[in-house]
């Protein structure tokens, strides 16, 4: 695992967007071969979502061969309900790009059977030849998705029921009121988002650094699904100075030296992204 530390969320976002854009650009994607990109939603990935814009606006990334799955959505908030994950997804990034919006695929929490929802889902990710490259960030307890601890490292897409701790954090989308967020989600398993080509989640922010402490320095387990990135052979963590508190010195101080050279996101236009590539 790659474990890229940054001054700052800002940095994060910019170093991030162009990741993505770079990674797009050399696969060169078509009609017929697009790039597969899973997305997540909360907080952590606007600022790239943001950045991603204007480098579209700037014309430097089009994503009109570009496939994207969603990580995870509510049950039973309507499609168009302001913090269903949809239409987080259109607000804030989706509408502002030229991806077509049959490219676009988000799990249907509205449906009535759940199971073959969840079946669709794999084979259509299955159908589409896999993920190229899954962007995700992690709860303040290590979870990835809505794949909550104790979740099987080993999970496809399911149902899952959504702790008290997620309920009281996702609160404050919906007017602080814990009764207004749904008891439960459909979402992507940790194997689902194991399975892609490339994984890189974000972690920002010093609330989050008890998770990047699981992530990185204690074992596999599955009470922080975020730590099965250490057996995906092209995993990296993109976090910032904050997210470093609980990392111990020398931990920090190693990724810190090892990935000096990658700090600035104009490295990813130079001969260090082959190396960059490397886990
Ligand atoms: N299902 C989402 C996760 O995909 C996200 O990583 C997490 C953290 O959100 P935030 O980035 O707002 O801290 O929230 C939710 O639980």
């Amino acid at each position: 695992m790659q474990v890229i530390i940054l001054p700052d969320y800002n940095t994060i976002s910019k170093w991030t967007a162009n990741y993505i854009v770079r990674r797009i650009d050399l696969f060169n994607p078509t009609a017929d071969r697009p790039f597969v990109l899973g997305l997540p939603t909360g907080s952590s990935p606007l600022g790239t979502y943001r950045e991603l814009i204007k480098l579209h606006d700037e014309g430097k990334v089009s994503f009109k061969n570009v496939v994207t799955f969603n990580m995870d959505e509510y049950m039973g908030l309507t499609e168009n309900h302001p913090e269903s994950y949809k239409s987080f997804m259109w607000n804030n990034f989706f509408s502002s790009v030229d991806i077509p919006e049959e490219n676009v695929n988000i799990l249907n929490g509205n449906v009535s059977d759940a199971k073959k929802e969840c079946i669709r889902y794999e084979e259509k990710i299955k159908a589409m030849g896999g993920i190229d490259l899954f962007l995700g960030g992690i709860g303040f307890d290590g979870h990835i998705a809505f794949n909550e601890p104790g979740s099987s490292l080993d999970s496809r897409t399911r149902v899952k029921t959504l702790t008290y701790d997620t309920r009281i954090a996702n609160s404050r989308f919906f007017g602080n009121d814990i009764n207004a967020v749904p008891k439960y989600a459909l979402t992507v398993g940790v194997r689902t988002v194991m399975d892609a080509r490339e994984v890189i989640i974000i972690v920002n922010g010093h609330n989050k650094s008890r998770a990047l402490k699981k992530a990185i320095e204690d074992g596999v387990n599955h009470m922080w699904t975020i730590s099965a990135l250490q057996l995906h052979a092209n995993g990296k963590i993109i976090c910032d100075e904050d997210a470093t508190l609980d990392l111990k010195v020398s931990t920090y101080k190693y990724f810190k030296s090892i990935g000096k050279e990658y700090s600035d996101p104009s490295c990813l236009w130079g001969s260090h992204f082959d190396l960059l590539s490397n886990v």
